[in-house]
């Protein structure tokens, strides 16, 4: 089989962790967060007392942590310096900061650089999700998907994770957080203009994982078919 690259991008709370966990599972492929690693650069940003509100110093010192990101999606993980970053990537100072950190020319060139080194490294292909995947990252992936839902199902997903939080506040934080990403100069969160866009605010997680499996599917067999045309 030939080895075959996936873009998932989108907002907050689509679904493009699940999702791709389980296409990349489902496939034979690897699995890439590349939000894991944007959360590992701001994580290390904080733990050494870098003002993440001075985009100059974050450019300064942003080639010095060593992040790795393992691609197995049945167990992705995350280390900075050798330490298991997956925990402190997670909590709500990292993820109130990850916006300003990740919006810093200097740190996405070393990100998107790392991204496409580890997936030209996947042997068998690699499920890629982030939010310029499709755009800046790998404009050649074969397929490209972008992942919508509505607000209101995207906060009360995430809050049903939160457990107890408020489904309002978290709404707030995501929109916030989405129009940061959609506005920053850099490589903001966009559709490319070959993605499947996929709405996922009435399917279930399984309906996704279908869609995307069939568009992948499909993909391979148009492929098949004009390699066989051309011989
Ligand atoms: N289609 C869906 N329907 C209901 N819940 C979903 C769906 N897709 C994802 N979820 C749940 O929503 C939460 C956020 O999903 P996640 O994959 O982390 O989104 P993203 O990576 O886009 O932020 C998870 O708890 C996940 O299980
Ligand atoms: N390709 C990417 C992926 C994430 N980011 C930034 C912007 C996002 O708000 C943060 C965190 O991404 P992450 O996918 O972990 O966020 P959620 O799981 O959707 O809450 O990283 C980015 O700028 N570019």
């Amino acid at each position: 089989m030939e080895s075959v690259i996936v873009a998932i991008d989108g907002p907050s709370g689509t679904g493009k962790s699940s999702t791709s966990k389980a296409v990349a599972a489902k496939l034979g492929l690897s699995y890439l967060d590349t939000g894991a690693q944007y959360r590992a650069i701001t994580w290390w940003m904080i733990s050494n007392g870098v003002d993440v509100s001075d985009a100059g110093a974050i450019a300064a010192v942003a080639a010095k942590p060593v992040i790795v990101s393992g691609t197995d999606p049945s167990r992705p993980t995350i280390t900075v310096d050798g330490v298991d970053a997956s925990g402190p990537i997670r909590t709500e100072e990292v993820t109130s900061r990850v916006s300003a950190v990740s919006a810093v020319p200097e740190v996405r060139a070393l990100i998107t650089e790392l991204q496409r080194t580890i997936a030209r490294g996947a042997e068998h292909g690699i499920v890629v999700e982030g939010r310029d995947i499709g755009t800046t990252v790998l404009p050649d992936a074969d397929l490209k998907i972008f992942l919508t839902a509505s607000p209101e199902a995207r906060a009360a997903r995430r809050s049903g994770e939160l457990k107890g939080a408020d489904v309002r506040a978290t709404q707030e934080a995501l929109v916030k957080r989405d129009a940061a990403d959609s506005s920053r100069k850099t490589s903001p969160l966009a559709k490319a203009d070959d993605a499947v866009e996929v709405d996922t605010t009435d399917l279930t997680l399984d309906q996704v994982i279908e869609c995307v499996v069939t568009l992948v599917d499909e993909r391979r067999s148009r492929d098949a078919a004009q390699v066989e045309a051309s011989e």
